[in-house]
């Protein structure tokens, strides 16, 4: 299986890092436009195969999309991360451009591709490719809700001094500071409700530093995270290729389902070989449901910046 990844900088070498180490698959290409700059991390990459012990072929390429050809997924990381006090919101101006002509480029190599959308503002950048390429809304999948679960599980698991793979969580809604919803009233310690373990003013803690996670990283980095980002990614072109059917949230478009329509925003779904599988609707309750409403608000209103790119 053969997955490509575009923007060879943080996000991206550190997927094709996970990738090629945990077997995911069999050919990884690695795209960016600085010159040397892909071809560089894909060397470094398959220099760690004989300590690591894989044998994923690793490839580096400037821009030159013939390599990325007959690709199962593609992933776009290319784009520009925030610096400290920025929201992921004051991107789009410079990603919109920089996502609709990659995306368009991997379409002409790989025609059966599923997407994999992480550049930000997310939920939008998701939204702008399912709009400009016109592929059927299965095959293109926002990753954040990967990566917000994953945080809000570690928040949990520190705060109930318990092991984080003992912990089922899921983070739902936009992927951004305000517009996520760590759904605590489900969240579970071995299927225990964690809120039998934390009080309701832990469990509000819990979900603000969840909520915050990205821009607690970048103001300690001086730059957006890239570790818990590559993984997560990783954990969902393994459920594609794979076709492990797990149960994850992502950013797809909505037909009416939580009642939205016209929106990419990250609702759970079950991924296997053919990228959504079902979009699963969990019964949320009332102030649940307002909260999705006000993030789909939100996220709605960053799509009508798009208008000059679609
Ligand atoms: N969805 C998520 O959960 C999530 C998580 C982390 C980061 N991000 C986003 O991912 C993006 C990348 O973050 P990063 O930390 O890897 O940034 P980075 O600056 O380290 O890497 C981005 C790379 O994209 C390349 N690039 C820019 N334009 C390109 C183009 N037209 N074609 C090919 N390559 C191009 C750059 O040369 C650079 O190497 C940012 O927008 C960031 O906000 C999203
Ligand atoms: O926080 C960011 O800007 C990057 C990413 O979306 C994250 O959540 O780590």
């Amino acid at each position: 299986m053969k997955v490509t990844i575009v923007g060879a900088g943080n996000v991206g070498a550190t997927c094709a890092d996970a990738i090629a180490y945990r077997r995911i698959a069999s050919e990884i290409v690695l795209v960016d436009i600085r010159e040397g700059f892909a071809e560089g991390k894909a060397l470094d990459i398959t220099q760690t195969q004989t300590t690591l012990g894989f044998n994923t072929k690793v490839v580096g390429s400037t821009n030159d999309y013939a390599k990325t050809a007959g690709s199962d997924v593609v992933v776009i990381t290319s784009g520009v991360p925030r610096k400290p006090g920025m929201t992921r919101e004051e991107l789009i101006g410079i990603n919109a451009g920089i996502v609709k002509g990659v995306a368009e480029n991997l379409l002409k190599h790989s025609p059966n591709a599923i997407f994999v959308i992480v550049s930000n503002p997310m939920d939008t950048m998701t939204y702008l490719a399912f709009k400009s390429l016109g592929l059927p809304k299965n095959r293109i999948i926002g990753m954040g809700g990967t990566l917000d679960s994953s945080r809000f599980k570690t928040y949990l698991s520190l705060a109930l001094d318990k092991p984080a793979n003992d912990i089922q969580g899921m983070v739902i809604g936009g992927h951004g500071d305000t517009t996520m919803i760590p759904l605590t009233r489900l969240a579970s310690y071995n299927g225990v409700p964690v809120s039998q373990f934390l009080s309701e003013e832990e469990l509000a803690k819990v979900a603000a530093d969840t909520m915050v996670g990205g821009a607690t990283l970048t103001g300690l980095l001086g730059t957006s995270a890239w570790y818990a980002p590559g993984a997560s990614v990783s954990y969902l072109v393994d459920a594609i290729l794979n076709d492990q059917k797990k149960m994850i949230p992502c950013s797809v478009y909505l037909e009416g389902e939580y009642g939205q329509s016209d929106i990419c925003i990250g609702v759970p779904c079950i991924i296997g070989k053919n990228g959504v599988e079902k979009i699963v609707d969990i019964n949320l309750n009332d102030a649940e449901k307002a909260l999705f409403a006000k993030s789909a608000d939100a996220v709605r209103n960053m799509n009508n910046d798009l208008k000059s790119h679609l």
